[in-house]
């Protein structure tokens, strides 16, 4: 079985990939390493709702998702973000597919809380055999949209679609690409993080909005499995290492 790398990128970040993104792409592709990429598009989808009139609202970094907004949403992700990505792959001379949930059903999971979100979910259930077919030889590029099992679509924090993901395809390592280099704490990255040090940042609302889903997507996929967690703005370093448990080592403490 190939080891496989699970790499999330943000709305923010898939709009400008550096050149070195595609060449560490090409490296771990040569290592035999599959790679699934799970793209987000939130500031892209706040950008169309805002222009077609919708409100855009967002609770603890998860959007307030209407049918109106869930309508968008599948737009914004199928019709632009997942396109643009892509086609940057492509042109790097990268095999890649995108890919959505309607592909012999690949997320499957239900509502996360209907009153407070509204057509919000989160992922149960991967078709882990027809992931792993798609990955052999190619990168795939997967929208984080998944479906009931009565066929209703859900719009899924990208970040925690990719942290299910990464736990049920025993990803080695899960990279969540963003725009900052890591998580800040008085400026600085902090390079290490276990999860008593991060409850004391969300505690002193250090840790905020879009850092609040990824950090608790991150231990979730270190408590299933997952080795490595990075939160970077370069997938050619680490930024911030998150762990279960303390480092001893560590002089973030
Ligand atoms: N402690 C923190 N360190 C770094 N970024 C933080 C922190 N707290 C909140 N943030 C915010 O989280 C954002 C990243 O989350 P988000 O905007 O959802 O990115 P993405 O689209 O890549 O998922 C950063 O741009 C920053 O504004
Ligand atoms: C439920 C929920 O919050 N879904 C996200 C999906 C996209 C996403 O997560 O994009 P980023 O990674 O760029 O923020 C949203 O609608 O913004």
């Amino acid at each position: 079985m190939k080891e496989t790398i699970v790499i999330k990128i943000g709305g923010h970040a898939s709009d400008q990939l550096p050149v070195s993104f595609y060449q560490q792409l090409k490296k771990w592709r040569e290592a035999g390493k599959q790679i699934l990429i799970v793209h987000g598009g939130g500031p892209q989808i706040s950008e169309w709702s805002s222009a077609l009139g919708l409100s855009v609202e967002k609770k603890d970094g998860i959007r307030v998702t209407d049918e109106q907004t869930l309508a968008v949403t599948k737009a914004v992700l199928l019709g632009v973000v997942q396109p643009n990505i892509c086609q940057a792959l492509a042109h790097h001379g990268l095999p890649v597919i995108g890919l959505n949930t309607s592909d012999n059903d690949l997320l499957t999971g239900d509502y996360l809380d209907e009153t407070v979100y509204g057509e919000v979910g989160q992922v149960q259930h991967i078709n882990q055999d027809r992931l792993n077919e798609l990955l052999a030889d190619q990168i795939g590029v997967l929208a984080p949209l998944a479906e009931t099992a009565d066929g209703e679509w859900l719009n899924v924090n990208a970040d925690v679609a990719a942290a299910t993901i990464a736990a049920q395809l025993t990803a080695s390592t899960l990279v969540l690409l963003t725009d900052v280099p890591g998580v800040l704490a008085a400026g600085k990255v902090v390079p290490q993080l276990d999860e008593a040090h991060a409850h004391e940042l969300f505690v002193k609302n250090i840790i905020k909005s879009g850092m609040q889903p990824k950090i608790k997507a991150a231990f979730e996929a270190l408590n299933q499995g997952v080795d490595k967690v990075w939160i970077t703005d370069n997938i050619a370093r680490p930024g911030t290492l998150l762990h279960e448990s303390p480092i001893m080592e560590s002089k973030e403490g």
